[in-house]
């Protein structure tokens, strides 16, 4: 097939504009951009401008200020009072300790890193060529792939971050999302009457068959996660794991990132700041670049230090910060881009039901203050979409009492 030229290939974006019209805009497919080799940036609209920059606080690569983030030993982790498992003194406190670390990064940054998370390495493998297998495909090839979408409130399907203005600057990204769990049977519809896109891209033809496998892994690390979590904080440990049932009503969706070459990376951001409105992110990364993101803290900017395939970063999501009474915070994080470097990650949002409804957990016999108000899950989502992106962390403000 005759690969198109780039000028050719737009995403597609609508909008409700200040006014309240809907607004239909065109936006560049920067890996067709960077395809081609650009030296510079072929549209002022990548650039952050002046009062993006006050907020966004660049410079954008500051190589002295990076990160090393808590690496945290999953097999540690594991339930001590588990029947099968029968620990000894050593174990126990290599337990404790663990516990500890994972409470003083998640106070600390919002994000840490797991190792010994039991996902075998050839399901990582296999990830890493199906994501790679999609974007090697041409522009038109991928949209033919994955189908259209008509009720986009969420950014679901091939295309890019959030665009809401004209004048709002663009992130250098494409990127894939679908929901993996609820599993759908049927996906031969585009738009199902639930409004969410089941259509998997048919190629590669095991893309779906491999990320499915990837998310059950990945479910099951939420899950141990989860208990570990409310441990450290002297919780019962399925105390959060309580407002994620029923289990197969649980959602999971999969977005993968493709961070081209930029041409200008000190001026231009990959993936703009925000939190995540999960309660959990699971994010792998692959690709030259090993290196891009970066989290807030202390009124500057932190790059995170290079972490390997096969760890797993793990983020801290608005919802969890809800149910944990703001214990654990949803750290504020945006992604630079490489000259010359290309990255993909591909993160997995971890879910409670959308009729759940989250409330800050109380310690018996506790006097903390309550800062969250009761939400249900679907309306603290669809409110977060409505206003994202933001220049500060405020979506999270709909739940603050
Ligand atoms: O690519 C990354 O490192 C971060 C991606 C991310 O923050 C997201 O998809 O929400
Ligand atoms: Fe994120």
């Amino acid at each position: 097939m005759e690969e198109q030229m780039s000028s050719d290939c737009f995403h597609e974006v609508s909008f409700i504009d200040k006014h309240g019209q809907l607004r239909c805009s065109k936006v560049p497919v920067v890996q067709e951009l960077a395809r081609q080799g650009l030296q510079n940036l072929p549209d002022n609209r990548f650039l952050l401008k002046p009062d993006h920059q006050q907020h966004h606080h660049l410079p954008i690569i500051v190589p002295s200020q990076e990160v090393h983030l808590p690496v945290i030993n999953m097999a540690n982790l594991l339930d001590p009072n588990h029947p099968d498992l029968d620990q000894d003194q050593d174990q126990t406190r290599a337990h404790q300790e663990e516990l500890e670390r994972l409470a003083r990064g998640v106070k600390e940054w919002g994000l840490f890193l797991v190792v010994n998370h039991g996902i075998p390495s050839n399901v990582l493998t296999s990830l890493e060529e199906v994501v790679k297998g999609f974007f090697n495909l041409s522009f038109h090839e991928k949209k033919a792939s994955v189908g259209t979408y008509s009720n986009n409130i969420d950014n679901m399907g091939y295309g890019r971050n959030f665009v809401k203005s004209e004048d709002q600057p663009l992130d250098w990204i494409d990127r894939l999302t679908m929901r993996a769990a609820p599993k759908v049977v049927d996906d031969t519809d585009d738009d199902d009457d639930d409004g969410v896109l089941h259509v998997w891209p048919r190629q590669p033809s095991n893309f779906r068959q491999v990320m499915e496998k990837y998310v059950d892994h990945a479910r099951r690390v939420c899950e141990e996660l989860l208990q570990a979590l409310a441990e450290a904080v002297s919780f019962e440990r399925h105390r959060f794991l309580r407002n994620f049932e029923p289990s197969e009503s649980v959602v999971m969706n999969v977005r993968v990132n493709y961070y081209p070459p930029c041409p200008k990376p000190d001026q231009v951001l990959g993936l703009t700041p925000h939190s995540d409105a999960s309660a959990l992110t699971l994010l792998v990364q692959f690709g030259s670049s090993n290196q891009g993101l970066q989290v807030f803290k202390d009124k500057q900017w932190f790059t995170v230090k290079p972490w390997p395939t096969n760890a797993l970063l793990v983020n801290v999501g608005d919802l969890l910060e809800i149910m944990s009474n703001g214990r654990k915070p949803s750290p504020w994080h945006r992604v630079a881009t490489h000259k010359d470097k290309e990255r993909f990650s591909v993160a997995v949002f971890y879910n409670p039901p959308p009729q759940a409804e989250l409330e800050p957990i109380r310690d018996q016999g506790s006097v903390d203050l309550i800062n969250y108000k009761k939400v249900v899950v679907e309306d603290y989502l669809q409110h977060f979409y409505k206003v994202s992106p933001t220049k500060e962390k405020q979506a999270i403000l709909f739940a603050r009492v």
